[in-house]
């Protein structure tokens, strides 16, 4: 199905949360955290359920983000639960480009051959993803054969022994592979944790939250951090039902 188009006053609203408009970043990439919430801070309405939040006009939105970052990551969790096709089909002013699949999956669940990513990549619609396991896991041969088929790759790294230091892994090891921008989608485990990681490492650089006007009540999957977090440089839009906020962390929190 097309997307809608995007609503012209999303360009300049977003453009100064772009990586595009930001300094590069020696080390790490640039990260953007951005999903899909209820009013009551629910990303779906029970756990494993793919849940519709958005409007057409704010998964446009989403769309173009994707064409402005070089990867797009999203935790197991949410691969299991939503087989998502994680392309872009924001073709605007002739944009062709699509993000790099990231898949965070330690303990390589995902039997990749199956899924939806794959036929994508198979019809030409989307790159083939860099799944992110453990160095201890075995790996199902015919996902190696496929991805190897394909141009996308495991790439092992601790992820299971020292959960701590797993985003310093994360973040190099996405450099180190030509990742220089990525937005974050989900799920609810990794959105908690970027927004827990602590006073001293933030590493969001950009934050852009997507609210609808719907209550997924209490058995919905929540998404708080452990603690207070102020934000700063805070913008709203509104739309035909959605809001949108943009917003940066505490930049004296920022890793350099
Ligand atoms: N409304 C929205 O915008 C979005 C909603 N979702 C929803 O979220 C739900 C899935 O969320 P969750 O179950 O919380 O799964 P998740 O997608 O956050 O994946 C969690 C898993 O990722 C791995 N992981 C996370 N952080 C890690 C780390 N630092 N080191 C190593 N491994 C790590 C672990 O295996 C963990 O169990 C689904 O219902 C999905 O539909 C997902 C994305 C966006
Ligand atoms: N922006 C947004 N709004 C919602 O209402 C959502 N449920 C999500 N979910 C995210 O989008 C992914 C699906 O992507 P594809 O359309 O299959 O490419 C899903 O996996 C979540 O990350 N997002």
């Amino acid at each position: 199905m097309s997307l809608l188009p995007l609503p012209p006053s999303l360009i300049p609203f977003l453009e100064p949360y772009l990586p595009r408009s930001n300094l590069v970043l020696p080390n790490r990439p640039f990260v953007t955290l951005t999903y899909a919430q209820s009013l009551d801070s629910r990303i779906a309405a029970k756990p494993g359920a793919q849940t519709k939040i958005s409007h057409q006009e704010t998964k446009t939105m989403t769309h173009y983000l994707r064409s402005e970052h070089d990867g797009i990551m999203v935790g197991i969790g949410t691969v299991l639960a939503d087989d998502p096709k994680l392309n872009c089909r924001f073709v605007e002013n002739g944009n062709t480009h699509s993000p790099r699949p990231i898949v965070l999956d330690p303990y390589a669940k995902w039997t990749y051959h199956k899924s939806q990513l794959s036929e994508i990549y198979n019809i030409g619609q989307g790159l083939a993803p860099y799944i992110l396991v453990d160095e201890s896991v075995q790996l199902n041969p015919l996902d190696v054969a496929t991805l190897q088929q394909q141009d996308g790759k495991h790439i092992r790294l601790p992820l299971i022994k020292n959960r701590q230091q797993n985003w310093d892994y994360i973040l190099k090891a996405l450099v180190d592979n030509g990742i220089r921008s990525v937005m974050i989608e989900g799920g609810a485990v990794i959105i908690n944790e970027l927004l827990s990681y602590g006073a001293d490492n933030y590493i969001i650089d950009s934050l852009i939250v997507t609210i609808g006007p719907v209550f997924l009540g209490n058995q919905g999957v929540e998404v708080s951090p452990t603690s207070h977090v102020d934000l700063e440089d805070v913008k709203w839009w509104t739309g035909q039902q959605d809001s949108v906020l943009c917003a940066t962390v505490p930049k004296a929190f920022k890793l350099d």
